[in-house]
């Protein structure tokens, strides 16, 4: 293969994971222009491209060094590493990315009373994922058929061809439609960037780095908040007891006025307006909660 001095990215074409997957690497400064098919994404600012294909796809090209990284379901990588030949290379989740979250789960007819695994001892199983149920089966130490189907493995215990399933689950809604109910949970499925185990140690492995420290960046701060406020140093103490979560906050001098204080603090997740007309209360005046969108430490 020929040697590429640029990064590339595996990227689902049309699907859950593509607007998600987009706005991420946008925050982490990657801007791309796409091509005429609309497979080959070029990337303006940084030297990393898009490749944009069908998520099934995206583990096996990472895996012949086709693409450096991928971002794809956990769920689809697990299954790859379970099915994939001894000779293909070994992959590993770099990092969780928090959103495509579900679940792979059997789920059973409605009518069935459903205690524990080996209840489906005999019976047959339909699902997209043979590899990962099959794994699940043996450590419940439970034998059944597995029917394998690309999709639409909801309508197969109406059309008789399974007796359960194993697929993925959201809301629930797609099982309540078709009278099943969710039994077990077989994996918890979110978005993650993949790559290979061993990362290359050229330019690429440099700006495989910087890419990982600017995601961080944005994970990290995704769910915070910037909590801005004045307070008399009087009122300070019961202030800092009521903040939400987070590192210990900046305090700054008001100019001219040598009984007040800005106070700055990052806060973990949301601050409801319960939060703070509570800390209103306590004596803070000028509040301000800001998003927060990236941090570099
Ligand atoms: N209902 C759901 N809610 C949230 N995330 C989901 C849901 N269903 C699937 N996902 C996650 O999103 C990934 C992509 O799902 P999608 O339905 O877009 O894939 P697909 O139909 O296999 O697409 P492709 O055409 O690329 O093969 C799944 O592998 C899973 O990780
Ligand atoms: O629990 P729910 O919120 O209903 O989500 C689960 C459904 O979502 C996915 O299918 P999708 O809607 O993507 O259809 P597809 O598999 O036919 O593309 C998945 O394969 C389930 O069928
Ligand atoms: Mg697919």
């Amino acid at each position: 293969m020929k040697p590429r001095d640029r990064l590339r990215i595996a990227m689902q074409k049309s699907g859950r994971l593509t607007e998600p997957g987009l706005d991420l690497l946008k925050r982490c400064g990657l801007t791309f222009r796409q091509s005429r098919d609309k497979l080959f994404c070029f990337g303006e600012g940084e030297p990393v491209d898009l490749l944009l294909v069908r998520d099934d796809d995206i583990p096996g090209l990472i895996a012949q060094g086709v693409c450096d990284l991928g971002i794809v379901g956990r769920n689809v990588l697990a299954e790859f590493q379970l099915t994939a030949g001894r000779e293909t290379a070994a992959l590993s989740e770099l990092r969780p990315l928090g959103f495509g979250r579900c679940r792979l789960s059997i789920a059973v007819p409605q009518e069935l009373d459903y205690q524990s695994p080996q209840q489906l001892s005999g019976l047959s199983i339909a699902t997209s994922y043979p590899g990962l149920l099959g794994e699940w089966l043996r450590t419940q130490g439970v034998e059944a058929g597995v029917v394998t189907l690309a999709g639409s493995v909801e309508i197969a215990p109406r059309l008789g061809t399974a007796d359960a399933i194993c697929d993925l689950v959201q809301s629930g809604g797609t099982l309540v439609a078709n009278q099943l109910r969710e039994a077990d949970v077989l994996l918890e499925s979110e978005a993650v960037l993949a790559g290979p185990e061993i990362l290359p140690a050229d330019e690429r492995g440099d700006m495989l780095e910087l890419l990982l420290k600017r995601l961080d960046g944005v994970i990290q701060v995704r769910e915070s908040r910037l909590l801005l406020l004045q307070t008399s140093r009087s009122t300070l103490e019961s202030i800092t007891r009521l903040l939400p979560g987070g590192p210990q906050p900046t305090l700054l001098p008001v100019e001219g006025q040598p009984d007040q204080l800005m106070l700055q603090a990052l806060c973990a997740g949301e601050v409801s307006w319960r939060q703070l007309e509570e800390i209103k209360r306590a004596g803070a005046r000028e509040m301000f909660v800001l998003p927060v969108e990236k941090m570099l430490a």
